[in-house]
């Protein structure tokens, strides 16, 4: 590709990812989308979790093997480095949008929340949704979305790979954006048993992501990430909850 359709060809895909962000906040909301959570014509409740599963298993999917080292090293023999991690952002946005549309509601309530109690619910998940898209620019979000590669190379420019950062919301814990994800998913003043199984599923595949993103930024950073393991939590602001993985050499103060 040339540098200048690489550029295009990243914010393109930007683009879809804005789209399709902005798409599932509104989707798990129930709210401005024709298609919601919990719309959609009613299926029976095992083909409706099997495909659910389906959908939610081929993102993780996609998420876990794309995003790692070894298959990033085999993918970029096939698709230029500087449009790598677009390419990752496309297929993500794509299955997002797969979730969104091919899922099937199970509309039962579990639990529902009124009044004042459920306006607090609603302020956590647009908390939820601002941590996460805060993060994002605490690390790099132009980065994260593949545009940063894409200009870089654009601009005939080196690409450097950016170090971890421990700023801002990274001080409290160690995967802000996860942490936000969760809160926005659970925050559902009216609990459907559809909306429940995605706050599950998607709770339990980010505990385990996150032990495989943890191994590879160990490998890549060594001792200052293993420090930083050792000194500010994974998810809860306060909490320290050990990581399994390899010790660090070098010993800290808890703080
Ligand atoms: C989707 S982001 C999630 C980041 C983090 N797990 C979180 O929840 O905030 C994944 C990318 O962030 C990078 N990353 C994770 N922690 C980081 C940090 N402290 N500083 C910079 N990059 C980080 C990883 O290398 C990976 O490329």
């Amino acid at each position: 590709m040339t540098r200048i359709a690489s550029l295009l060809y990243a914010s393109l895909s930007y683009v879809i990812f804005l789209a399709s962000f902005l798409y599932a906040i509104a989707w798990l909301g129930g709210f401005l989308v024709p298609k919601t959570i919990d719309s959609g014509p009613a299926s029976p409740l095992a083909a409706a979790v099997i495909v659910n599963l389906l959908l939610l298993t081929a993102f993780a999917l996609q998420h876990s093997v794309m995003a790692r080292p070894g298959f990033k090293r085999w993918w970029t023999q096939f698709v230029s480095p500087p449009i790598e991690r677009a390419t990752f952002v496309l297929a993500a946005s794509l299955l997002l949008f797969a979730i969104c549309f091919g899922w099937r509601a199970l509309p039962e309530t579990v639990w529902q929340v009124q009044g004042p109690a459920a306006t607090v619910v609603w302020a956590l998940f647009a908390t939820g949704w601002l941590i996460v898209l805060l993060s994002t620019f605490m690390i790099s979000h132009f980065e994260l979305f593949g545009l940063r590669q894409a200009w870089l190379h654009a601009r005939g420019r080196v690409y450097t790979t950016p170090d971890y950062v421990e700023r801002f919301f990274y001080r409290f814990v160690r995967h802000p954006i996860m942490l936000g994800f969760i809160i926005a998913f659970w925050s559902a003043p009216t609990m459907s048993v559809g909306h429940l199984l995605f706050a599950a599923v998607t709770t339990a595949y980010i505990l385990v992501a996150l032990q495989l993103e943890e191994r590879d930024l160990l490998k890549e950073h060594g001792a200052s990430y293993a420090s930083y393991r050792e000194r500010v939590p994974m998810l809860v602001p306060g909490l320290k909850w050990k990581s399994r993985g390899t010790p660090s050499p070098i010993r800290h103060s808890e703080g």
